[in-house]
């Protein structure tokens, strides 16, 4: 083991395997994911080159053959436990995305949620044992995020009691659904329901796509991968041409809207109910964003404390490049950020499980609530983890833009999570609606409960902020968020008395209504962060978690000076004071960053990273790494003899 790491993890300030155990929800738990991860990694069928040196074909080739031998080991092993198969999948692909992510993902889900008891009958469990595999169609190459606008159509026929489903034009095409390219036989298609010569609007149909024997595609089916992408390659996000498709009419998913055999339409008790999938994807993706962070820390973190750089005092030895306070004020905070997304994370899907367990029991009341929050934490939480893997690349220096770092893997494949699942300014304004509409519940007297408490009258006068003091940073958050979201509503308003019509005003005042919802986002992380630690038992772990959510407070309000000023929650020389502490915090908790990284417990495997190792001996792995490239397979590249050579033989 490299001695500089080695000695970062003598006499930790807290017990490391407690704070696994806590991330991982319990012991029991730890050891579960243990066993399903050593399930993985002692299994020669898994082994693998790195996938940077694979084409884009060979990437897809070797995502296939991990699924099928996935899908049978699952089968295999008995894994019936979604937590049990989510974390043997995640174990399997290291994290990165897989061509049956939106089987498993969406197109499973969507039967569950959106399926009769007949449609789950006759489609749940050939899907289950994957001779159905399926994919979410709901994306055209004209419209990803406006659902309304979409083209797609499905006419209803009684005389033959089918749906015929055509793209009408090419924006029509479907157009980015993972799986749909070459691995997916069947699909979720949302189209326009046509039905008695009225459009019902947006509904979902299961439509097959390719035959069961041979896979071709079937008659009126124009299906393909849509080429190479800026990362997410192991998937073949496709495109789908309908002509004419005719299917049954017991392929519309009819848990909620039905379609009569005389073709009478029944409107679903909410209208949004459709759209429930995506919520589902939008906490998960939530609870999930905590784990790419953590890779991303994890490298750059150990391969700050090996990479030593320049030359402080002649004579002595180069420091470790973590004792530069730039680079702990790169990494750290970020560090502190993967354990607020972490409970986040919790309590995101806790809601997510609540709200549907009364969705499922006819109460839709808080169907607004969850969509608004699930958006908002969906594009507060990604938008920050993208940027954040891309600091910690920057942070690893040249070695950072290696493919051997695992680092620009990492971003490639999580990037997309900006856009997919509700592209993220799109998904603030959503989260916006909501508040706005808290705001005017407040103004005709009624009281809110909740994270949105805050916005009712006289909510308690604080006193002057305490920068030592977490829960008085909270409170700051809490002000600020208040005051952005009462500024914003107050700017529509003013707008309006101006004449503006109300879409108008909106669009006057988008940039605005963004920037509450991310200070509303805000809050609730810092908040939930700060709630979550008064639930950890172990004081060791209690200790060191406090200090991280002090970190991401302190760090949280400096980056947002602006708006503390501006909501008064804070002057000049309160700011000086938060970035002192700020900075005595980054000096104390450098000693603490490796087992802090530790404590997420990823292995080599899943890491995926020559700077990550958990030994720390870099230089020897990456010339290793590098001798394995594919180029490197022949001293002299056939390209000499082919160009080069002539050239230098001619004379020029
Ligand atoms: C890590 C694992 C990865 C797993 C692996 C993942 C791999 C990648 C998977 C990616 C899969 C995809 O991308 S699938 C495709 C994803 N596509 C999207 O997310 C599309 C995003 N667009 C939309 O959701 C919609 O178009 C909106 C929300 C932007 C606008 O819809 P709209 O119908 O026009 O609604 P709008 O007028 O704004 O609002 C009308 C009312 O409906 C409400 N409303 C709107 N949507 C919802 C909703 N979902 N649930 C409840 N309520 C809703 C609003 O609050 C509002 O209430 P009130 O104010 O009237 O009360
Ligand atoms: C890797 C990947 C995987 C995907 N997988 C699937 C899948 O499996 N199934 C599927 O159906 N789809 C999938 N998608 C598609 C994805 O859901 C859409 O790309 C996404 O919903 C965004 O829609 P769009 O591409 O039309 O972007 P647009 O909406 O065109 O966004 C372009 C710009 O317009 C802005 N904009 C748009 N509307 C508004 C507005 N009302 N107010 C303010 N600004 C606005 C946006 O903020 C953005 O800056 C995938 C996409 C990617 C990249």
């Amino acid at each position: 083991m490299n001695p500089d790491i080695k000695k970062e993890r003598e006499g930790p300030a807290f017990d490391v395997e407690a704070v696994t155990n806590l991330l991982d929800g319990g012991r029991d738990v730890t050891e579960r994911r243990r066993q399903l991860e050593a399930l993985v990694e002692n299994d020669p069928e898994f082994l693998s080159q790195p996938l940077s040196f694979l084409s884009q074909s060979g990437r897809y080739d070797h995502a296939i053959k991990r699924c099928a031998r996935m899908i049978q080991q699952i089968k295999k092993l008995g894994l019936t436990d979604p937590k049990d198969i989510s974390l043997y999948k995640r174990a399997v692909f290291c994290g990165r995305p897989c061509p049956l992510d939106l089987h498993l993902g969406m197109f499973l889900p969507m039967l569950l949620n959106q399926a009769t008891e007949d449609q789950l009958e006759h489609f749940f469990l050939p899907a289950w044992q994957c001779q159905i595999i399926g994919t979410y169609a709901q994306t055209e190459m004209g419209h990803g995020t406006f659902l309304r606008g979409l083209e797609t159509t499905a006419l209803y026929d009684p005389r033959t009691q089918e749906f015929v489903l055509n793209t009408p034009t090419v924006t029509a095409i479907k157009w980015w659904p993972g799986g749909l390219g070459k691995t997916a036989n069947h699909a979720v298609v949302l189209a326009q329901l046509y039905t008695k010569g009225t459009c019902q609007g947006l509904n979902a149909f299961i439509v097959q796509l390719r035959d069961l024997e041979t896979h071709a595609p079937l008659p009126g089916i124009i299906v393909g991968d849509i080429g190479p992408k800026f990362g997410f390659n192991d998937v073949d996000n496709g495109f789908l041409k309908l002509e004419n498709v005719r299917i049954p009419r017991t392929n519309m998913l009819m848990k909620f809207a039905k379609v009569e055999e005389d073709g009478t339409y029944i409107r679903p008790p909410s209208d949004k109910l459709a759209y429930g999938t995506m919520v589902f994807i939008r906490a998960l993706i939530v609870s999930e964003a905590s784990y790419v962070l953590a890779k991303a820390c994890t490298i750059a973190i150990r391969y700050s404390v090996v990479r030593r750089q320049s030359q402080q005092t002649p004579g002595a030895p180069e420091p470790q490049i973590l004792d530069y306070q730039t680079q702990q004020h790169k990494l750290l905070p970020l560090l502190a950020t993967t354990y607020a997304f972490h409970f986040i994370g919790n309590y995101v899907s806790k809601m997510y499980q609540n709200i549907s367990e009364s969705v499922d029991a006819g109460n839709y009341s808080q169907l607004n609530e969850l969509h608004a929050t699930s958006a908002g934490l969906k594009a507060f939480t990604t938008w920050i983890v993208v940027a954040g893997v891309e600091t910690c690349r920057m942070a690893c220096g040249g070695h950072g833009f290696s493919c051997a770092s695992g680092l620009p893997e990492l971003y490639t494949n999580s990037a997309p999570s900006c856009t997919y699942e509700g592209e993220n300014t799109v998904m603030m304004l959503q989260t916006a609606r909501y508040l706005m509409k808290c705001v005017g519940l407040v103004r005709n007297g009624i009281l809110l409960e909740g994270n949105v408490m805050y916005l009712n009258p006289a909510f308690d006068n604080r006193p002057r902020l305490d920068p030592q003091s977490v829960a008085s940073l909270v409170g700051a958050f809490c002000d600020r968020a208040s005051w952005m979201v009462t500024h914003v509503s107050q700017g529509l308003q003013s707008q309006l008395n101006c004449g503006k019509s109300q879409k108008e005003a909106w669009n006057n005042m988008l940039v605005e209504l963004v920037r509450a919802s991310e200070s509303h986002c805000h809050y609730v992380v810092v908040k939930t962060f700060a709630e979550e630690l008064e639930g950890v038992q172990d004081s060791g772990s209690r200790a060191i978690l406090s200090s991280l959510c002090h970190l991401y407070a302190l760090h949280g309000i400096t980056q947002h000076s602006g708006d503390f000023m501006q909501a008064g929650v804070l002057n000049g020389e309160e700011l000086e004071q938060v970035s002192k502490i700020l900075r005595t915090l980054l000096s104390s908790l450098r000693r603490q960053a490796v087992p802090l990284t530790d404590a997420f417990d990823i292995s080599d495997v899943q890491l995926s990273s020559v700077l990550g190792r958990h030994d720390g001996n870099v230089y020897n792995a990456l010339y290793a790494w590098a001798r394995t490239a594919p180029l490197n397979k022949s001293q002299v590249h056939e390209s000499y003899d082919k160009y080069m050579k002539p050239l230098q033989k001619s004379k020029l």
